[in-house]
């Protein structure tokens, strides 16, 4: 500060076109090192601060009905109108398409999120938000659409849970994350754990929020790495008991969602110890509060706080004094303890044991991957429908240019809609086997290696969107900044992204290093068994936009990522290296390879659905999709440079694929108007800005 003191503001470049930042740091040096406000000065600021005594916040923004009604009216009313192509396909089977189930059910919802209850409110205090959430959830609730959604077992049940838990979302997600913790965490754990008689009890309780819970894997000391937690589960067989305790402050269950004020019960993940052996993490059924709310013998719960964002929800810590849980609330499907005190379990490996309890987790992380899509898509419907609308700048006699017709504009935006669009393609084809109950190993696999490159996707593009839309960006009213505010957090929970691409590559990997062992590549890796004729392949000649391409190009990069590393591996283990620490030495490769796993699974499942929509005669649909999958994975290709230095893309190839993202933005861009309106998102879900913006804020409104 003494260096900058000594800076002159009178030497400070001129103003910039608006003058901004060189006032506020003028102003920012004479603060730090002028004399105080003079008698004359204190006397006018004293009046200016007076002024600020009224402190009360507009809790439901002005003119929220009023705009919502405008834009119900007439959804198409900008400020100043806009050009659009001829329809590429009709919105409203894309919309079908794209939210796949329960369309009435979504829209039953929305409806609902029109009464006053679930308009936006600013300014709350943390008390005031939880207690909204709450009180939107109760009116969700009173629907019953949650009842027998999990415990019936069956596809349309699942279906209709998700389409709830995202509906939801797209209102608020502090709503969603609270409802979703409760019947996805809490609730999944009961049914996938429990055996069949527990799940018949306590499932349909916790339908009816008769028995309300939380999910308590994460300690204070132990987040990424729940499989070390320290809580103790340690077996009684004189009272058929499990006494639970706390053995340390870093063993507190920490940010714990709904366990400060709402949760009555929570699923406890504990060490099991039963005589002198632990057998490792299992799940608990305890109660932590009464029925009247005041809390359970042995349990102490405190508050998480004030977070960057999701306030509605309140997450909680928890210690366990000795808490006394009978034999029966040990959730039992596949490892049980005897009344006499002998453990048994259907799984021999302590690897598999662990990854069955957290089971909850993958449908939790595919949800995680829907709802921030979903976030994203009203990111880019707000910040696209505001670009084509919004000119600045242009020939001084003639109109200024539309945001959306600069080419950085399209090269911020159209991608991000394209990559929502494959994005959601693929996600769908992965919750249809999650509601089938299809996938065994490859769940965890998509779901960590979805779910880390969704959110990242989403929280980009929120980012993007918000910054699209300039200074009306940052108004919590047009929702992209709150909403980016809340979706943050995804990175972070149901698996850190960058823990869960670890995971990715550990599962994935030594099915490759058996094909080089073997000389043979089986399942996915069996396109490597004819990597002569991959390399070969002539790309200088090849349709670029085709997705024939993209997979030569994504085949390449796994396979010369996953040789790498395996070489590396191999090399550090020879030098003398344990396992732990030559993957960790390798971390950055790892996490590239479960990218490269990851998207090449994502263009296969891309390829394979556009076939499928192909031969239902879809094509209007396919077309369009076709554009997006086209532009997704160019913008792959474009942003990373991993393509380039394993030599799947030659540098003049790269330059082609760069050029060509840009022509095809180009292109896209009469359209996307229509593909955002394909999103199904009501005009009391969007934004101001999303519509007539002008009339919105004229003096008349005031
Ligand atoms: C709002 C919110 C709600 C939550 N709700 C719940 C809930 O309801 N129930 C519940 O049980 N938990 C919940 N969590 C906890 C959440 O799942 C954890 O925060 C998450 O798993 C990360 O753990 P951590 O915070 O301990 O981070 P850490 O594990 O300490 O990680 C910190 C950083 O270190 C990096 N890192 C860690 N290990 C490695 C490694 N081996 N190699 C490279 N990098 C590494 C991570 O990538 C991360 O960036 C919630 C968290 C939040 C913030």
């Amino acid at each position: 500060m003494a260096r900058l003191s000594a800076v002159n503001p009178k030497e400070l470049p001129l103003h910039s076109a608006r003058g901004g930042p060189i006032f506020f740091q003028a102003h920012a040096l004479q603060a730090s090192s002028g004399p105080p406000l003079s008698a004359a000065n204190q006397t006018l600021f004293d009046r200016a601060a007076r002024e600020f005594s009224v402190t009360d916040t507009p809790r439901v923004p002005p003119n929220h009905l009023k705009w919502v009604q405008d834009a119900e009216n007439n959804p198409d009313q900008f400020p100043d109108g806009v050009v659009c192509a001829t329809p590429l396909f009709n919105i409203s089977v894309m919309r079908r398409l794209l939210d796949n189930n329960h369309i009435e059910l979504r829209d039953r919802l929305y409806q609902l999120f029109k009464h006053p209850d679930f308009h936006p409110r600013y300014g709350l205090s943390l008390a005031e938000e939880r207690a909204h959430v709450m009180k939107m959830w109760k009116r969700v609730a009173a629907l019953g659409f949650m009842q027998n959604s999990l415990s019936a077992g069956t596809v349309e049940g699942r279906q209709r849970y998700d389409a709830v838990i995202e509906s939801c979302g797209m209102l608020s997600h502090s709503l969603d994350i609270k409802m979703s913790v409760h019947y996805g965490l809490f609730g999944a754990t009961i049914k996938l754990m429990g055996d069949d008689e527990q799940a018949a009890r306590w499932m349909p309780l916790l339908e009816r929020c008769e028995m309300l819970g939380c999910f308590a894997l994460t300690e204070l000391g132990h987040g990424s790495n729940a499989r070390a937690v320290e809580t103790v589960a340690k077996y009684q067989p004189s009272s058929r008991t499990f006494i639970i305790y706390t053995p340390t402050d870093s063993a507190q269950k920490y940010w714990i969602g709904g366990a400060f004020q709402t949760a009555r019960w929570t699923v406890c993940f504990a060490q099991l110890t039963v005589g002198s052996v632990c057998h490792g993490v299992h799940p608990f059924l305890v109660r932590i509060r009464n029925d009247d709310g005041s809390v359970a013998k042995g349990i102490t719960l405190a508050d998480c706080g004030h977070k960057c964002g999701l306030n509605g929800v309140d997450n909680g810590r928890i210690w366990f004094d000795n808490v006394s849980v009978p034999l029966g609330h040990m959730l039992r499907r596949y490892s049980q303890v005897s009344p006499d005190g002998v453990y048994t379990s259907k799984f021999s490996s302590p690897d598999e044991r662990f990854g069955a309890s957290l089971a909850s987790l993958s449908g939790g992380r595919i949800s995680v991957a829907s709802g921030c899509l979903n976030q994203a898509k009203i990111g880019l419907t707000i910040a696209i429908r505001y670009a084509l609308s919004r000119r600045a700048f242009g020939p001084r006699d003639g109109e200024e240019v539309r945001l959306l017709d600069y080419q950085s504009h399209q090269y911020r935006l159209i991608p991000a809609l394209a990559t929502t669009y494959s994005m959601q393609i693929v996600l769908n084809d992965l919750h249809q086997k999650w509601h089938r109950q299809e996938l065994g190993k490859q769940l965890h696999v998509w779901s960590s290696g979805f779910k880390a490159l969704m959110t990242w996707h989403s929280l980009a593009t929120l980012q993007e969107a918000r910054e699209a839309c300039g200074g009306q960006g940052y108004k919590s009213e047009n929702r992209i900044g709150p909403i980016k505010n809340g979706h943050d957090v995804a990175v972070t929970y149901e698996g850190d992204n960058h823990i869960l691409l670890q995971a990715v590559t550990k599962t994935v990997l030594p099915e490759f290093i058996r094909g080089v062992r073997n000389g043979v590549f089986q399942g996915h890796f069996a396109y490597l068994n004819e990597r002569g004729a991959l390399q070969r392949a002539d790309l200088s000649v090849m349709d670029a936009r085709s997705l024939e391409y993209a997979e030569i190009v994504f085949r390449r990069r796994e396979g010369a990522v996953f040789a790498k590393l395996a070489k590396q591996l191999e090399k550090m283990r020879q030098s003398g290296m344990s396992a732990l620490e030559a993957f960790n030495n390798s971390a950055i490769v790892v996490e590239e390879a479960a990218r490269a796993h990851t998207e090449l699974i994502m263009l296969e499942l891309l390829q394979r659905r556009l076939k499928s929509l192909d031969a239902e005669g879809q094509h209007d649909i396919v077309h369009a999709l076709q554009m997006c999958a086209t532009l997704y994975t160019l913008k792959c290709m474009d942003s990373s440079t991993v393509f380039v230095r394993s030599g799947a893309l030659p540098a003049t190839e790269a330059d082609r694929v760069h050029n060509l993202l840009l022509s095809c933005c180009k292109e896209m861009r009469p359209y996307v108007l229509d593909f955002v309106k394909a999103f199904g998102i009501p005009a009391h879900l969007l934004a101001p800005i999303a519509f007539d913006y002008v009339g919105h804020n004229s003096r008349a409104r005031l």
